[in-house]
């Protein structure tokens, strides 16, 4: 490694500060030779510029240029030696405005690089990693071996659905079940995922579960290319129906091709309706088998037990159905990390499913940017154990430092290799983020240029609560067809609370933000108000989608907006067993009223949408209290409220939008 820096750290350093180091030092492509400046500027007189609004650039003579996905024209210009300006102007001839430092989409660089006689391979991280590996003579992939190498092993299961259908209660009460972890003695665990053993048609099976509710811990494992999921239960309250996480999860589900089972949860409550879930779900496309489609539905009671027996067959017979679930366990350990910490006293501990090979005391391990030796493997019982086979969650001890959920982890030669991998991905990422920080600082620039040139784009910035539903929204507006006069484009992406950083760019570019199911910080939403800046939040992904095309086409219509009344503090929690849990509230802006519409934020992100079920002062209820007093009261439906929750409260207002 290494020979290419200094010449790449040098091309096109000329006013833009420094930011090309990011890039310059990968040895990829472009063989550019060390020329001195004056024999390039020669080289350049002689050769032949394009025709292109005439910008004279350097052509290339068919090379490949090999680029990191997500690239910019300085890249692209140190690749090949030539000014990122010209660059600028080039694509600008060709009918795009980008700036130097922005990223650019890969066709938009294939095009360019066609114009300039280069040919451009876009390389995807996933694709760079793949590289990296087999650099080392490594596959991460499936079932790696041959036919007479695969056993059978058990289904990994994601249980997934709509804010408090009883996912957590109904995971517990699986993990409860099971007769045999409980004979065995040990003291079950809070590992991230757990076995369950059940008898099925008088042979004893395992389960595996993934122990994060909620499709975040699903999709972001998804989106990095590990499928550690083989099928999806899906969780419907009886009494509550499908609601729109149901759709969602049940989206993020079908997107993966995985298969769905369906437990109709909390039927033991008189209001439970599980005939009207199935109809709802028909309507989805998950037709129940005793309608005539393929869909296992049934009916369970975290809290009763009742269906859980029939729950854990249904989940058997279906991966036996639809599934071949076999893994080779006689090769070098692979899997993925789906939760990690650090320990204070046994260092960096991570939860790693097995997904090919045996997982042993000793192997070297390269997880994700971390490294190390299994020093002990602990199973979902607490016990410590020799060995992980296939589909079997273990601890893991003895990394260097704490992997990220969704990280590959790999058994390697040795320590020296797990070390070198995992350095390369360390730099490879500190390389990526500094890119994109760099990058972020002049979309200004462009902002500019595009007003100059009244481009018609409509810019947004996505935060959701979740990598999943960022990653769906971009998918479903990416799919808006507007005309050619206008587009849209979307400039920036995240999860998490809506922060002053979006709001500063969205100022800068004239950009929208949306909140899907996340919030903005106080000091967010004081500069937006400030910078003029449109925030519009969402909880349905088909509403985003429907208002954002509306735009698009000029047809907005006077809609109901929402319009936030005020925000109260959680200070404590006062349990109530005729109430269930109080809030006792101090309310920091605004009014908090009896019956509106209400958010539970935690850290900026929308727990539930709900209302105010009661409020009290002192002891008396009332219908109103404001700014700087405190006051006791409870939302409709959510129980769950935690101390630094803070309640907003909103009204629909109609409005006139131009
Ligand atoms: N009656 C009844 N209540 C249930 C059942 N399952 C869950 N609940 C209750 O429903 C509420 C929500 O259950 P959770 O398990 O926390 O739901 P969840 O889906 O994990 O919720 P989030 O983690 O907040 O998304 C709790 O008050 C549970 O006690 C059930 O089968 N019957």
């Amino acid at each position: 490694m290494g020979g290419g820096g200094p010449a790449g750290g040098r091309a096109g350093g000329r006013g833009r500060g420094g930011t090309q180091g990011a890039f310059g030092r990968g040895g990829v492509g472009g063989k550019r030779g060390r020329k001195s400046k004056k024999q390039r500027r020669q080289e350049f007189d002689q050769m032949e510029a394009p025709s292109i609004g005439g910008v004279r650039v350097r052509k290339g003579d068919g090379q490949t240029v090999r680029l990191r996905r997500g690239a910019s024209l300085t890249d692209l210009a140190e690749k090949i030696g030539v000014e990122p300006a010209s660059l600028v102007q080039v694509l600008f001839h060709l009918g795009e405005m980008v700036t130097a430092t922005q990223s650019v989409a890969d066709d938009t660089l294939e095009v360019l690089g066609a114009e300039l006689d280069y040919k451009i391979e876009v390389v995807s991280p996933e694709d760079e990693d793949r590289e990296l590996l087999e650099s080392f003579d490594l596959e991460f992939g499936e079932d790696i071996g041959g036919e007479e190498d695969l056993a059978s092993r058990p289904p990994v299961v994601t249980v997934m659905g709509h804010v408090d259908h009883g996912k957590t209660k109904l995971l517990d009460a699986l993990r409860n079940s099971n007769v045999v972890a409980r004979e065995a003695g040990g003291i079950t665990q809070a590992i991230g995922a757990y076995q369950v053993e059940t008898e099925v048609d008088g042979t004893e099976r395992a389960i595996t579960f993934i122990d994060t509710p909620g499709h975040e811990a699903f999709t972001a494992m998804r989106a990095r290319g590990a499928k550690s999921t083989d099928i999806a239960v899906l969780v419907v309250a009886a009494d509550d129906g499908v609601m729109p996480q149901t759709i969602e999860a049940l989206n993020h589900a079908k997107a993966a091709d995985v298969p769905i089972v369906v437990a109709v949860n909390k039927i033991d409550k008189e209001t439970a309706d599980p005939t009207r879930v199935r109809g709802q779900l028909s309507e989805f496309g998950l037709v129940p088998e005793e309608y005539g489609g393929d869909i296992q539905f049934v009916d369970v009671s975290a809290i009763t037990g009742v269906g859980l027996q029939e729950l854990l067959e249904s989940i058997v017979l279906t991966a036996d159905a639809a599934l071949d679930l076999r893994a080779n366990p006689d090769m070098p350990a692979q899997g993925v990390a789906i939760e990690a910490h650090l320990d204070k006293g046994r260092g960096p501990v991570a939860t790693v499913l097995v997904h090919r090979g045996t997982l042993r005391i000793g192997d070297s391990i390269v997880a994700g940017s971390a490294h190390g030796r299994v020093r002990a493997l602990i199973n979902d019982q607490g016990d410590t154990v020799d060995e992980a086979p296939p589909s079997m969650p273990v601890q893991v001890l003895g990394l260097t430092s704490v992997p990220g959920a969704g990280d590959n982890v790999l058994v390697v030669d040795d320590d020296r290799m797990a070390r070198q991998i995992a350095d390369k991905r360390e730099a490879r990422m500190r390389a990526a983020q500094q890119a994109k920080t760099s990058r972020r600082k002049t979309l200004d620039q462009l902002f500019e240029q595009l007003e100059k040139g009244e481009t018609q784009e409509l810019l947004l910035i996505l935060k959701g609560d979740g990598a999943g539903s960022v990653e769906a929204l971009e998918d479903a507006l990416s799919k808006i067809e507007v005309g050619d006069e206008v587009s849209l484009r979307i400039i920036d992406r995240g999860v998490g609370a809506i922060t002053e950083t979006n709001v500063s760019l969205a100022a800068a570019s004239k950009a929208v933000i949306i909140g899907f199911n996340v919030r903005p910080t106080p000091h967010a939403t004081q500069l937006a108000d400030r910078e003029n800046v449109d925030i519009r939040f969402y909880s349905v992904i088909y509403q985003a989608i429907d208002e954002i095309e509306a735009a698009l086409k000029g047809m907005l219509k006077p809609i109901f907006a929402e319009e936030v009344r005020g925000h109260a503090e959680i200070r404590e929690v006062f349990r109530s067993s005729k109430f269930g849990n109080i809030a006792g509230c101090m309310v920091t802006d605004g009014t908090i009223r009896r019956n509106a519409k209400a958010r539970l934020l935690r850290d900026g992100i929308v727990i539930a949408d709900t209302s105010i079920a009661s409020l009290r002062r002192e002891k008396d209820d009332v219908t109103e209290v404001r700014e700087g007093f405190e006051c006791g009261l409870t939302v409709a439906n959510y129980n769950d409220i935690k101390i630094g929750d803070v309640i907003e409260t909103y009204e629909m207002v109609e409005k006139e939008r131009s």
